[in-house]
């Protein structure tokens, strides 16, 4: 087993360590890559087309349906099943299921949304054979029928949309999704709870709320995606056969946001090495009054694995910075006031200029408190020229709100990779026209068009390198959510950075960390609390590194 092998186990079956980490929730049993109902329509396809049959497929899915629907429930006398069949093959997956628990002696009622008849493929063999096996009862899936289901069952199985979902539910259908999630009792989804979107997470006619999912082969999109996500409930991924070689036709590109994508571009520290070998990160800090941001963002670089850090700020401010830090370096920005209203003396483009000639420091971080305004876009400018590898935050990108243009040109002359990490805020600021799509196809054409790498933050942040990468994190505790914790996530990305990682995997494996130190530091964390709760995070990290290894020799 190599390193990255010995990690991704580690990390990936729940046994993280970190507490409460919403990751745990998920089963990313299979591998990280994520497939939008397209691809997995083309997994299912190509399975098929190598000898394995659609129905057999099917079994296994509704196997793994009626396996996961058991373990739900408790052990009443004869519990009762309800199951709600679609018209396509989410509700095949329904009928395996309803003919296993019933062979396995539960009670089992079935709904249909269509006619018996109208049921095509491996959907209508599927309700044949659960038929022939002694058939548990079926109906016509009408508001009736429904209540009176509702009222008798200890659980729902939902298998009436899942890739196949084309339109948001509307009508009769939304009215019916409305009763089962105020029907009290636990909801299993086949695929994606129906109603919510597998590519992209949207459920805009709402959707049913399940207390539990059943995927197959690999997560979707929408698993990960709020307001997908939050209908879920937790997710199992289950294995039906399908191999992995598929994807080597499909090409996915899009991951689950876990150590599998970046852990073999970490280089832990040698005992051989020295600190410059980890690189020399600069974070420019604004005035006197806004100096708390850079310092955040200095002590994550530093925790993160940077060699050295230095703040470098107004003279203003340095007496300021220099009261509150101690291992991480303070430099004045000598000719002016970085982030000074506009109209006043203009001055730390130069000096920026002059600081970043020093080669030793490769790494730098521009924005948080530094102030909006031309003189910031000046100093922007002085970065990205200067530099080898950047991290632009907050008011670095609002300062180009009517200019964004202007910024990705500077970014196209860059030697090394660029992250942007905007909130929602910042980047409809940068990208107006995107911020009306769904957040993985915004972020994906913001990298694209800017040629950074762009962190599209919040609970389901995503990460898109400008060559069509991207994932989705799922870590981040409900608690991250607290002011200067974006610092902390820009700070992170800079010493990661610093150290030599590619930008998009720097990105990556700063999100994710940066979701593990809020679990670490639980809930009444402040910003403050995250650099510190990097380092149980860290350790982990290198313990598994050395578990990789050892199992080598
Ligand atoms: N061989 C395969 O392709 C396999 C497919 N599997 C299952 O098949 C499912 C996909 O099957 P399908 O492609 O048939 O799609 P679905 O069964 O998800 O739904 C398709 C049907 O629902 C209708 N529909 C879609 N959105 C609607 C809406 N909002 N309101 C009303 N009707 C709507 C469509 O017109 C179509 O008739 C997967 O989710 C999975 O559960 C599994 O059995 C594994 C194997
Ligand atoms: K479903």
């Amino acid at each position: 087993m190599n390193k990255a092998e010995a990690m991704a186990d580690l990390w990936t079956d729940g046994a993280s360590g970190g507490g409460a980490s919403p990751a745990a929730k998920l089963g990313a049993n299979g591998g990280n890559e994520l497939l939008t109902p397209a691809q997995m329509a083309e997994a299912d396809r190509l399975t098929i087309a190598s000898g394995i049959s659609g129905i057999t497929l099917m079994n296994a899915a509704g196997e793994a349906v009626a396996n996961a629907a058991q373990s739900m429930l408790t052990a009443t006398d004869l519990p009762n099943v309800l199951i709600l069949c679609g018209p396509g093959y989410n509700g095949g997956d329904g009928f395996v299921a309803a003919r296993l628990l019933h062979q396995r002696g539960l009670e089992v009622k079935t709904l249909l949304l269509k006619k018996p008849g109208s049921l095509k493929g491996d959907a209508a063999l599927a309700f044949e054979e659960m038929r022939e096996a002694g058939a548990p009862t079926w109906q016509a899936l009408t508001p009736a029928s429904l209540k009176k289901g509702l009222s008798e069952a200890d659980l729902v199985i939902d298998a009436l949309f899942g890739a196949g979902l084309d339109r948001p539910l509307e009508g009769g259908m939304a009215k019916l999704a409305e009763m089962v999630n105020a029907g009290g009792v636990p909801v299993l989804a086949v695929d994606l709870p129906s109603g919510v979107n597998g590519a992209d997470g949207s459920a805009g006619g709402g959707a049913i709320q399940a207390a539990r999912s059943v995927t197959f082969f690999r997560l979707k999109p929408g698993h990960l995606l709020f307001p997908g996500r939050s209908y879920c409930g937790e997710v199992d991924c289950a294995q039906i056969g399908i191999r992995p070689a598929v994807l080597e036709e499909i090409v996915p590109e899009l991951t689950l946001n876990d150590d599998r994508l970046w852990c073999s571009h970490w280089q832990e520290p040698v005992v051989s090495g020295h600190k410059y070998d980890r690189g020399h990160a600069v974070v420019f800090g604004g005035p006197m009054h806004s100096t708390g941001a850079a310092r955040l963002a200095a002590e994550a670089a530093l925790r993160a694995g940077a060699g050295l850090v230095t703040l470098a700020c107004p003279p203003s401010a340095l007496m300021v910075n220099a009261c509150h830090l101690t291992a991480i370096m303070v430099h004045p920005l000598r000719k002016g006031e970085a982030g000074e209203a506009e109209g006043e003396e203009a001055g730390s483009a130069g000096p920026i200029r002059d600081l970043l000639s020093d080669k030793r420091l490769n790494a730098a971080l521009i924005g948080p408190g530094f102030g909006v305004g031309p003189q910031t876009r000046e100093c922007v400018m002085a970065v990205l020229g200067s530099v080898e590898t950047a991290v632009l935050d907050a008011d670095a990108l609002t300062s180009y709100s009517s200019s964004p243009e202007a910024l990705f040109f500077a970014i196209a002359g860059c030697r090394g990779s660029v992250v942007m990490t905007p909130h929602a805020g910042e980047f409809r600021r940068l990208f107006p026209d995107l911020f009306s799509l769904d957040k993985l196809s915004a972020a994906r054409q913001a990298a694209q068009r800017s040629g950074a790498v762009v962190v599209l933050k919040g609970a389901d942040t995503v990460i898109a390198a400008p060559d069509g990468r991207a994932a989705i994190n799922s870590n981040a505790p409900a608690w991250l959510a607290t002011a200067g914790s974006g610092d902390v996530l820009g700070g992170i990305v800079l010493g990661l950075l610093a150290q030599g990682m590619p930008g998009y995997e720097a990105a990556a494996m700063a999100v994710w960390m940066h979701g593990e130190a809020g679990s670490e530091a639980g809930p009444g964390l402040t910003a403050e609390d995250l650099p510190a709760s990097l380092r149980p995070v860290i350790r982990r990290l290198v313990e598994k590194a050395g578990q990789g290894r050892k199992e080598i020799r």
